[in-house]
């Protein structure tokens, strides 16, 4: 009674024929255009309520963000991953103790310091190496940010780095490719909507088998690190995760050696392909907005070599002083719509929003690209302007419907380590190197591959070393 409207269901498949199971973003707004902000499908025989723009999203995850931070427990992301560490939990104790121990501990590693940042700062003299050994070539960069950002969340959970030809960063990076082409695609749309089907050996059986092997490694990284592990004194986040047990004892709390490997494989996964999917989207966009990268204007180079002047390299607290280079980020960011629908919630008890009842146990899908592109809360919502971020005075302002990172008690865990990885990877590159886009490559295509992160379509950049760097 009084639940969001929708389009009507058909038996077995609720409204799955009413999307693009590729992509259903289009379709999302067609029907938010239709049926209001706060809407309605079935996936199968489940409900699900999808919210739309600013003022619905803000009402739902921020001022009754206990009632809608829940997770749904029956789709085939939980199925696949089987122990939740913290990106699947439900709203509960165990979620909270794990968010709270989370975010200590990543701050404790200094998001916001200098250790942090000098882990980034390393890898990014990889980077460089290796875009050293392709000046005046051409490339695409897809693998190489997806193993940068990979890992930087190695060196912070376990402190390794891998090689860039290493067996165990490709096995990373394609199970990160298979698993999120497999979740947010038809195959598991179909999965959740007939239950039925879940033990035949459909294709998405590879995403199961893939983060089964990823267990595996992760269990591997545990034993071996026990091995040197010396009880307070922490050397990562694996470390810290083993103090936090001792020191709990058999207390009955949350924590266990079990959830701390759903813990490392969710912060892994969380955090490489949607950063380097952010840093893929730059780099594009930067390329094809040449007065943004400073070849026929000269903001953003000469921001980046004023601040940095007499600098061996580049640090977070910069940004402060780069008010253009932020915008820039910001928009990109924007444009990126990494996670469109961010992950899904999951309503806790019976409540309400925008005057419809919604039951307890009602998954929530937050239609974060709808706000990310919302008529009324941007200058340009539909083009790419980094204007969008700055104010009469040029300064550099937020506003409140940028939320690629979501809003509320679920918010993006890693946002802080992001913004760090993506300020200090875009200034560091484009003060050493210029990033053309090849003559032979034909009009840029924008349109963004739909997926658990979102993604560019591949791409190809010609590198050259700039003269002042
Ligand atoms: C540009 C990069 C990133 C973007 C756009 C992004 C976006 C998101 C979004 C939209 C959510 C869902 C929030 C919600 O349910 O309302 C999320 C959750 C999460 N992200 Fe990120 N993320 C990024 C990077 C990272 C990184 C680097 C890490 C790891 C260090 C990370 C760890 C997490 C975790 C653990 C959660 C679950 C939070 C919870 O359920 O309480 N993310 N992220």
């Amino acid at each position: 009674k009084n639940f969001p409207p929708g389009p009507r269901p058909i038996p077995i498949f609720g409204n799955l024929l009413h999307l693009n199971l590729k992509n259903p973003i289009a379709d999302l707004e067609k029907l938010a255009k239709r049926y209001g902000n706060v809407y309605s499908l079935f996936i199968g025989s489940s409900p699900v309520v999808v919210i739309n723009g600013l003022q619905a999203v803000k009402e739902a995850l921020v001022n009754k963000g206990a009632d809608f931070s829940g997770r749904s427990q029956n789709l085939m992301l939980n199925h696949a991953v089987q122990v939740k560490g913290m990106i699947l939990a439900d709203y509960s104790p165990g979620w909270k103790e794990h968010r709270r121990f989370g975010l200590m501990t990543l701050r404790n590693f200094g998001l916001g310091k200098k250790s942090m940042e000098q882990r980034i700062l390393g890898e990014i003299h990889r980077i460089i190496n290796h875009l050293d050994q392709n000046v005046g070539k051409t490339m695409n960069p897809h693998l190489l940010f997806h193993k940068a950002t990979s890992n930087i969340i190695c060196q912070v959970l376990f402190a390794r780095q891998f090689d860039y030809d290493s067996e165990i960063i490709n096995f990373f990076v394609d199970y990160f490719y298979e698993t999120s082409r497999i979740l947010n695609g038809p195959w598991a749309m179909i999965y959740d909507s007939i239950p039925m089907v879940r033990s035949l050996p459909l294709p998405f059986q590879k995403a199961f088998k893939m983060f089964r092997m990823a267990h595996k490694k992760y269990s591997g990284f545990l034993a071996e690190n026990k091995k040197t592990r010396v009880p307070g004194e922490p050397r990562h986040f694996i470390d810290c995760y083993l103090d936090e047990l001792d020191k709990r004892g058999d207390d009955g709390s949350s924590f266990s050696e079990d959830q701390l490997c759903a813990f490392v494989l969710e912060l892994h996964f969380g955090g490489t392909d949607t950063t380097a999917n952010s840093l893929l989207t730059a780099f594009l966009y930067l390329m094809n907005y040449p007065q943004i990268q400073g070849m026929s204007s000269f903001h953003l180079l000469q921001e980046i070599d004023k601040v940095l002047h007499g600098k061996d390299q580049a640090s977070f607290e910069d940004r402060h002083q780069m008010p253009y280079m932020q915008a820039v980020i910001h928009e990109i960011q924007r444009v990126a719509d990494i996670a469109p629908l961010s992950v899904f919630h999951c309503t806790t008890k019976d409540t309400d929003l925008m005057g419809y009842s919604i039951p307890r146990g009602t998954v929530i899908i937050p239609n974060l690209s709808s706000v990310l592109f919302e008529e009324g809360q941007w200058k340009s919502p539909h083009v790419f302007d980094p204007e969008n971020f700055l104010n009469e005075k040029q300064e550099f302002v937020k506003p409140e419907a940028f939320m690629p990172f979501s809003t509320g008690q679920r918010m993006c865990l890693g946002e802080g380590l992001a913004r760090m990885e993506l300020f200090l990877i875009v200034v560091t590159l484009l003060r050493k190197f210029t990033f053309i886009w090849p003559e032979d490559a034909g009009e840029p295509d924008f349109t963004l591959v739909y997926g658990t992160t979102q993604t560019p379509k591949p791409y190809r950049m010609t590198i050259q070393r700039r003269g002042t760097a």
